[in-house]
């Protein structure tokens, strides 16, 4: 299994104390397998997704990705697996002001010492970045800026794909479209992906679907 996600509980400190968001979530995930996340907005979907990443720490239960406990890791230990196993695509794109696309797209895979020219510049393609590649992001469409931030993610050839949103910020036409491509490399590199959306269209076109309400899974 590569994610296996038990009994995971999460609260945050409101005006009038705890206030539980995630109250024992269990959820596994095979290697490859692809599962859209749908919930209420404020239901924890983002929550869930940090905890997986390590992005953020959990108050219960376990994440065990690739063999390895996230819960119990230290900060570096938990850096260390997110730049190495997970490619992490938010609905606000989070590329680098002062790098250019090509140096964006390098990213991960540079920090993680597996940068493939070869393999770089086929995601650059096949997601059409080729003319951008010098470009800074400020000088992108929202789209192109997405289709960067779905590069650098699959550049590191992660086992496990997080998204939250990923086309949330994008008008429809340009959403289906850069959607098409991130599902086609998707399936293509044989990663697993959890990704959140609202669209129950969307969630139709992944593996499997799962809804969290009331802090758990239905
Ligand atoms: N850092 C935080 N501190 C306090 N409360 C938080 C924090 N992050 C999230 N929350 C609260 O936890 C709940 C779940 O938030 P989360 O962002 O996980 O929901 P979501 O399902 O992703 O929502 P949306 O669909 O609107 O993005 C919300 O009520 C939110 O206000």
């Amino acid at each position: 299994m590569l994610l296996s996600i038990e009994d995971l509980r999460k609260s945050y400190l409101g005006p009038e104390g705890p206030v539980p968001v995630l109250r024992g979530v269990t959820l596994s995930l095979q290697a490859g397998e692809t599962l859209a996340l749908t919930g209420e907005s404020g239901s924890g979907k983002s929550t869930l997704l940090h905890l997986v990443a390590g992005l953020d720490a959990a108050d219960g239960g376990h994440v065990l990705l690739d063999g390895q406990e996230v819960t119990r890791l230290d900060d570096s230990g938990r850096a260390r697996l997110r730049r190495s196993a997970v490619g992490i695509v938010f609905q606000q794109f989070n590329l680098i002001p002062s790098l250019d696309v090509a140096a964006n797209i390098a990213f991960q895979a540079r920090l993680n010492d597996t940068p493939e020219p070869r393999a770089l510049s086929r995601l650059a393609g096949a997601l059409g970045l080729e003319p951008h590649l010098r470009k800074y992001p400020e000088q992108l469409s929202g789209g192109q800026q997405q289709r960067v931030a779905i590069a650098r993610a699959l550049a590191a050839r992660p086992k496990l794909i997080l998204a939250d949103e990923p086309t949330g910020n994008l008008d429809e036409a340009t959403a289906d479209e850069v959607m098409e491509q991130f599902l086609a490399l998707v399936a293509e590199t044989g990663a697993a992906l959890l990704m959140v959306t609202h669209s129950p269209r969307l969630a139709a076109r992944l593996g499997r679907q799962a809804h969290l309400s009331q802090g758990r899974l239905l």
